[in-house]
């Protein structure tokens, strides 16, 4: 199967389900738990991996993700043990990328030597604020100098670093944001991803926004002016926006989300840990139990599947749309045609761009600045029946 990046090639996500302790905004899989058995999650994972090897013979793994929850709470030693299980069941690509998320505690950064000896050759690290009584407000357990320690440990033990902000946050004004942002990019490496903070239902933040008492969210005025200046000060440093919260020296874009973004396809393991496989060349979607207890327990009695499903090819084409119009390069159009068999309107194409939306630059299209700050509506204009 051709690996080009354009098709967006294969890779390997791993979740690791557990933090110590739940941030108020998240609504990823996470779990706080008193006592981890990480044998027995080596176990699973490996027996998982095994499993998802056999229905994905030949191909070239281009990237492996450990995402979370919070991995750096991982044993090394578990780490490297999947690592060396994942060298023995597909063939890596020359510049294999192996990425672990990690938070910006003493603790963690630790443990970076032996991540960077497993073979993790990336990190991404949710440093989220570079302002002390926001972190706090975020319910994190660093400071801002213990997360720039950290972010300087990870920079001398891997070869690539990238680290998280959310903006937009509660009392953040444009000019205060601008001037955090100029401090994260005097940090930062060669990759940034900057998070205009989202209130999810059944957070602790969505809770409270509910009953009102979630005070000093910027207007939304506010927040475009805040992506708009974003991208500006990013563009100063020489970091561009390949993708709607992801900027980088050009060279030094994740290929692991370049896989989801370009409709690739990727194996995902572990609890809620999602998929794309294309099997007997027919696209699926694969899913697993969410609950850690109730994955464990499944993967013993077999699989932590609890979906298989196969993507006709119109949701194939829609899930390509909505996934690649978050890349500044946009989709191509050629292959979206080919993907679902049927062209997007041509008249609801011609009125985004009347509007500034979109730019159809055949084969390419893409959204606009002023359509990345709307992409969900736009998205919503072109989806396939
Ligand atoms: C959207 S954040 C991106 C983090 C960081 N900025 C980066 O670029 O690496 C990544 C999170 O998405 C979720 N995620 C990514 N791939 C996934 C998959 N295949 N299945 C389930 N969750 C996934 C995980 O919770 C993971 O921690
Ligand atoms: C799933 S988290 C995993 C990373 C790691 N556990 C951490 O917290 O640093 C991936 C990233 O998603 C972002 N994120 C999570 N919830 C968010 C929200 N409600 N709004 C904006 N960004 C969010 C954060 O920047 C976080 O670093
Ligand atoms: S933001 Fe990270 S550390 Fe906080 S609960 Fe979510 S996954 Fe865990």
């Amino acid at each position: 199967m051709a690996e080009d990046w354009r098709n967006g090639g294969f890779g390997l996500y791993i979740h690791w389900p557990f933090c110590m302790a739940k941030c108020p905004y998240c609504d990823f899989n996470s779990h706080v738990s008193r006592s981890i058995d990480q044998k027995a999650w080596l176990d699973a994972y490996l027996k998982e991996l095994d499993r998802n090897a056999a229905r994905t013979p030949d191909r070239v793994l281009k990237s492996v993700f450990f995402g979370g929850g919070t991995p750096s709470l991982m044993d090394p030693d578990v780490v490297a043990a999947i690592l060396e299980g994942v060298g023995q069941l597909w063939t890596p690509a020359n510049d294999q990328e192996i990425t672990l998320e990690a938070n910006p505690t003493s603790v963690e950064a630790g443990r970076f030597r032996a991540y960077a000896d497993a073979g993790v050759n990336r990190v991404s690290m949710g440093l989220q604020s570079l302002r002390d009584d926001d972190l706090r407000r975020l319910g994190r357990m660093h400071t801002v100098a213990e997360g720039q320690r950290a972010f300087e440990i990870a920079k001398d033990c891997f070869g690539r670093v990238s680290f998280d902000l959310i903006y937009a946050r509660q009392d953040q004004t444009v000019s205060a944001w601008k001037a955090e942002l100029r401090e994260a990019l005097s940090l930062a490496a060669d990759h940034l991803s900057l998070y205009q903070l989202t209130i999810e239902a059944g957070t602790a933040f969505g809770d409270r926004y509910e009953r009102g008492k979630l005070r000093g969210l910027p207007e939304d005025d506010d927040a475009a002016e805040m992506y708009e200046v974003t991208q500006e000060i990013c563009a100063e440093f020489g970091m561009y926006d390949y993708e709607v919260s992801n900027y980088a020296k050009p060279g030094a874009e994740s290929r692991h989300n370049q896989i989801y973004w370009n409709y690739g396809d990727y194996v995902g393991v572990g609890p809620g840990a999602h998929g794309r496989l294309t099997m007997n060349g027919q696209r699926h979607a694969t899913d697993t139990w969410k609950q850690p207890q109730k994955w464990l327990d499944a993967v013993a009695a077999g699989t932590g599947e609890n979906l298989v499903e196969a993507v006709s090819a119109t949701e194939q084409a829609n899930e390509y749309l909505m996934m690649g119009l978050r890349l500044t390069d946009g989709i191509d159009l050629q292959r979206f045609n080919q993907i679902g068999g049927k062209p997007l309107n041509p008249r609801t194409l011609q009125e985004l761009e009347d509007m500034g939306m979109i730019k159809n630059e055949k084969p390419y299209l893409k959204a606009t600045r002023a359509g990345r700050l709307v992409l969900n509506a736009v998205i919503a204009e072109l989806l396939l029946d």
